[in-house]
């Protein structure tokens, strides 16, 4: 039996971290000023405050500076609109991201539409999607531009490729099948909805499951020889007798892995992607900024 290859995201972020690292290095010299990351936490998510934590350690071992902004879970609508304003008006800060979810009094829409576009380095803004839409130069989506990263990492040339999406987030699903799409696959979106999904994920070459339901995605729905894309964190009960939680993603890979080409582990495959990205979002947006090049490769 063949065993497929899983890909080491953990490994390719810290390479492409080190990337920023010189790019930042190269842009302080120049412009006499680090490129700057201000984020946004509201609340104290356990999830979240550990996300915003290692993206703020991750911001300054690459170089640049970090702002931190924790404000209480019972902040009003216009108190955080103010401080993006704040943010967008301020010229050590290159990016600007708000750890999300929000808590469910604010509105995520209102406050992402606040974020100055050439800051947001989550690339949430209509904006931004819209350039992403069209195949304009746009801030993208840090987890699905890490995806696709790797998949052009593992794969080379994805022209022609079938790909299938499942989700269709705003944040993941959605960016995507753009991203893939603009690569000349031919891309299919599947949800909740999907009928017969077994079988629509059968005939892709790539699968990208962004679904967020605890193994979903059945070994024998994956064609033979493809590439997952697992973007599933999802934490479930241990099944040993410790009784701590662990965490799964949305494939079955213990099923799949014998006749895949290639998948994402959860964890370390798309997660550590997402911070090493937003790094680079933020150097490019810094770049931007200073009307100088990107470096090349990022
Ligand atoms: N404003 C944003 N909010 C959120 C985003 C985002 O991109 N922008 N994404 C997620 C959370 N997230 C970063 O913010 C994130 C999630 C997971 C990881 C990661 O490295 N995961 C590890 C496992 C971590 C664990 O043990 O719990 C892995 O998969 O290996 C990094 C960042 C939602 N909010």
């Amino acid at each position: 039996m063949t065993i497929g290859k899983l890909i080491d995201g953990k490994a390719f972020a810290s390479g492409l971290r080190e990337q920023v690292a010189e790019g930042v290095a190269a842009f302080a010299a120049a412009q006499g000023r680090k490129p700057g990351l201000a984020v946004v936490l509201v609340g104290e998510d356990p999830a979240s405050s550990v996300y915003v934590r290692n993206k703020g350690k991750m911001t300054l071992a690459v170089g640049m500076e970090s702002f931190e902004y924790k404000r209480p879970a019972t902040i009003g609508q216009d108190e955080l609109l103010e401080l993006i304003e704040e943010l967008n008006g301020d010229p050590r800060v290159d990016g600007i991201l708000v750890q999300l979810p929000l808590p469910k009094h604010l509105d995520e829409q209102a406050v992402i539409a606040a974020i100055n576009p050439e800051k947001d380095v989550d690339g949430f803004h209509v904006v931004n999607s819209g350039r992403l839409a069209v195949g304009l130069p746009a801030l993208v989506p840090c987890t699905p531009l890490g995806c696709l990263m790797l998949l052009k990492d593992e794969l080379g040339d994805l022209s022609g490729l079938e790909a299938v999406v499942i989700g269709r987030s705003n944040i993941v699903g959605k960016p995507m099948a753009q991203l893939l799409l603009a690569e000349n696959c031919t891309v299919t979106m599947a949800h909740s909805r999907t009928r017969d999904l077994a079988s629509v994920v059968h005939r892709a070459d790539i699968v990208v499951a962004a679904v967020g339901r605890p193994e979903m995605v059945k070994g024998e729905w994956i064609r033979p020889g493809a590439t997952v894309i697992d973007v599933g964190i999802n934490r479930v009960p241990s099944t040993d007798e410790e009784g701590k939680s662990r965490i799964v993603g949305d494939v079955a890979t213990s099923e799949a892995i014998s006749h895949v080409n290639a998948i994402t582990p959860v964890p370390g495959g798309v997660g550590p992607m997402t911070i090493a990205v937003l790094l680079r979002n933020t150097l490019v947006a810094a770049c931007a900024r200073a009307g100088i090049e990107v470096p090349e490769g990022l």
